[in-house]
């Protein structure tokens, strides 16, 4: 392979697309980045601040140009263009990778491919954002998330070894999986819980005719687990459809639970429903918290805070002298004259150790959790 993977055809140039562009331009100088979307403004954004070198309308031609494709469209435009490669006379042994967030109708895809010059691994770096396309990416988007790599035949170690050396400055962790196990774990951990959010969001806005004051009411715990209803519906209605197996086996074993847990309130079994909520306790509160999941997992602080004028500028004040960069606040619960709790969002472990102990210096009481 020439000149070690320098040139980079990235076919879909929106946030994750756009962050993986970002983050190579940034750290390897070398690379010579060719881009494509359907979008014209997307392009013109990405030619503007130096996201790619060039652009290209056609598919052939990028493919053509590149050593390395990295596919960054949603997944159905992406199994499109896999069986796309297969009409393309392929001269030189290429890369290909995708970044979809189902695997198993991407490999399905990529069995089909011809070519010997085609080596398919596919990608998911799992970490994102509830917003879309090339203005929200960000070079530092994946760091300390899990990449899933699901190679599409043994033997690929070298091809392998050559992609993770590409993508190394994402700061990801490169974890290997077939296709089956990666749907399954992400079906549980990301893709049915965006169906429970929306379900609790449609059901908060049925009764809102009647209790019109919910909306004011729905702030704290509501806000925290509807948080991914959120995201951006196009994408998500492609991942449900993309992964409909998993969802439908997991609905149908939620609805049984949920069954289970509405007979047991009936039957008034106090001490069950205890045990429910304690072993569901247990279980999340042993969960990592440093590395980030496929829920986005922030370095949050939890700030002790009096309702008091002033307050809320004076631990700005602090951060900002520290050059802490706040990149979510949620005040969790504050009643009058009562201590509430602030929760900050920062982007790195390093800012939250500093503002952990910025605050503790200046007398505040700061921990890790709620
Ligand atoms: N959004 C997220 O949080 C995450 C998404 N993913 C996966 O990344 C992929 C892309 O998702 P996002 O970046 O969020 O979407 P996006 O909507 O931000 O970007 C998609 C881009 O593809 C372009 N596009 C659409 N049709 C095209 C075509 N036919 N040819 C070329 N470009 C085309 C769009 O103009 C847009 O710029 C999806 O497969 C998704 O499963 C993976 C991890 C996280
Ligand atoms: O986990 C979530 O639900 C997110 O909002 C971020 C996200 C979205 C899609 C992925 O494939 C991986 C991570």
């Amino acid at each position: 392979m020439r000149n070690k993977m320098s040139r980079v055809f990235i076919v879909g140039l929106g946030l994750i697309g756009a962050s993986l562009a970002k983050n190579i331009k940034k750290n390897i100088p070398k690379a010579w980045m060719v881009g494509m979307d359907s979008n014209p403004d997307t392009i013109e954004y990405a030619l503007k601040y130096n996201i790619i070198d060039e652009a290209t309308a056609s598919f052939e031609e990028g493919v053509h140009k590149a050593d390395i494709i990295i596919l960054g469209t949603h997944i159905q435009i992406t199994i499109e263009y896999i069986k796309q490669l297969n009409e393309l006379d392929i001269q030189n042994e290429k890369i290909v990778t995708d970044v979809s967030s189902v695997k198993k109708p991407v490999m399905e895809a990529a069995k089909s491919l011809s070519s010997s010059n085609i080596k398919f691994i596919g990608g998911h770096p799992m970490a994102g954002s509830h917003k879309h396309g090339i203005e929200a990416a960000k070079s530092h988007l994946f760091e300390n998330a899990y990449y899933i790599l699901t190679p599409s035949k043994p033997g690929l170690d070298e091809q392998v070894r050559l992609l993770k050396d590409l993508l190394k400055h994402t700061r990801s962790l490169f974890v290997e999986l077939t296709d089956k196990e990666h749907d399954k774990m992400t079906g549980i951990v990301s893709h049915f819980p965006h169906l429970i959010a929306s379900s609790l969001v449609h059901q908060a806005r049925n009764w809102q005719d009647e209790y019109p004051f919910i909306p004011k009411l729905a702030a704290g715990g509501f806000r925290d687990i509807t948080r991914i209803a959120s995201s951006n519906p196009a994408l998500w209605e492609d991942i449900l459809f993309q992964n409909k197996r998993e969802m439908v086996e997991f609905l149908s074993e939620w609805i049984d639970e949920m069954i289970n847990v509405k007979e047991l309130l009936v039957s008034n079994k106090h001490e069950d429903v205890h045990q429910y909520l304690d072993s569901a306790k247990t279980y999340r509160d042993g969960l990592p918290k440093k590395k980030k999941g496929a829920l986005p997992n922030f370095y949050d602080i939890f700030v002790d805070l009096y309702d008091r004028p002033g307050e809320l500028y004076k631990v700005m004040k602090k951060l900002a002298e520290h050059e802490v960069n706040i990149i979510n606040i949620n005040i969790l619960e504050i009643r009058e004259n009562m201590t509430g709790v602030l929760r900050l969002t920062l982007q790195t472990e390093e800012e939250q150790w500093t503002a952990m102990k910025v605050l503790e210096n200046n007398g505040y009481e700061v921990s890790l959790n709620e």
